[in-house]
């Protein structure tokens, strides 16, 4: 069984995939960690961003990056993400990876922009979950600020407008809603809420297939 959660930043993918993965026994690839390693590899080693072929080149060193490493969380690092996932090249170079982790028995669950998409159109439940834009600043302020990163709430706002209409409008892959997905808004939702919504979806979908 493969599950494609995608969605906007701090909507509530990652939570929300990492529950269905605990859910259903599945393996879960976070797959902005991949945009993230490739744009803490530029950060580290003087990259240039605005570069396609340095950000292609920079994406043979993902996997020296270390996954627990706080600063791929950064607010610094998740923008050169965004900027860097709109390079065709970037995307290309990183897609294997994906479509392997999502052809292993019994299955996986991945959550990203375009697994629903591109990664995995064939997947058996695909999620797109989403939140009101202040409502998602407000949550990511609120990481940030736990994790003891700084954070004011108008500067992740605008931030977060930013990376919407990066992700929407780039030609490579854009955010999408998938036809065939269920559209999941969190806004009005608490965590355990938005986890209970989804396993309901997907099984609906399984039920709804056998
Ligand atoms: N429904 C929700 N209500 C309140 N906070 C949430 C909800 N879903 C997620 N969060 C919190 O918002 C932050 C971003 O969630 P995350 O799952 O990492 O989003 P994404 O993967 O879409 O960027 C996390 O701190 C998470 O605990
Ligand atoms: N499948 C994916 C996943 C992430 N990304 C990009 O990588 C950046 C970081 O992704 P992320 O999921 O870690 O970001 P957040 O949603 O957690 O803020 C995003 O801004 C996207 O532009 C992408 O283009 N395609």
């Amino acid at each position: 069984m493969l599950i494609a959660v995608d969605g906007p930043a701090a909507s509530g993918k990652g939570t929300i995939a990492r529950a269905l993965a605990k859910h259903f026994g599945l393996p879960h690839m976070d797959t902005g960690m991949l945009y993230r390693s490739v744009a803490l590899t530029m950060f580290r080693f003087g990259g240039d961003p605005a570069s396609e072929f340095e950000a292609v080149r920079a994406c043979e060193g993902v996997a020296q990056i270390d996954p627990t490493d706080p600063e791929l969380r950064s607010e610094v690092v998740g923008s050169i993400a965004s900027r860097i996932s709109t390079y065709a090249g970037v995307r290309a170079a990183l897609l294997e990876r994906q479509r392997n982790f999502a052809s292993q028995a019994p299955g996986a669950v991945l959550d990203g922009r375009d697994i629903g998409t591109v990664v995995a159109p064939n997947a058996t439940a695909k999620l797109f979950v989403t939140a009101s834009p202040e409502v998602r600043a407000r949550r990511r302020a609120a990481e940030l600020l736990a994790r003891g990163m700084p954070a004011h709430l108008e500067d992740v706002l605008i931030d977060i407008r930013a990376r919407d209409d990066r992700d929407t409008h780039r030609d490579a892959a854009p955010l999408v809603q998938a036809a065939d997905a269920d559209l999941l808004d969190t806004s009005d939702m608490e965590i355990d809420e938005a986890i209970a919504a989804a396993i309901e979806l997907v099984e609906r979908k399984i039920a709804a297939l056998a």
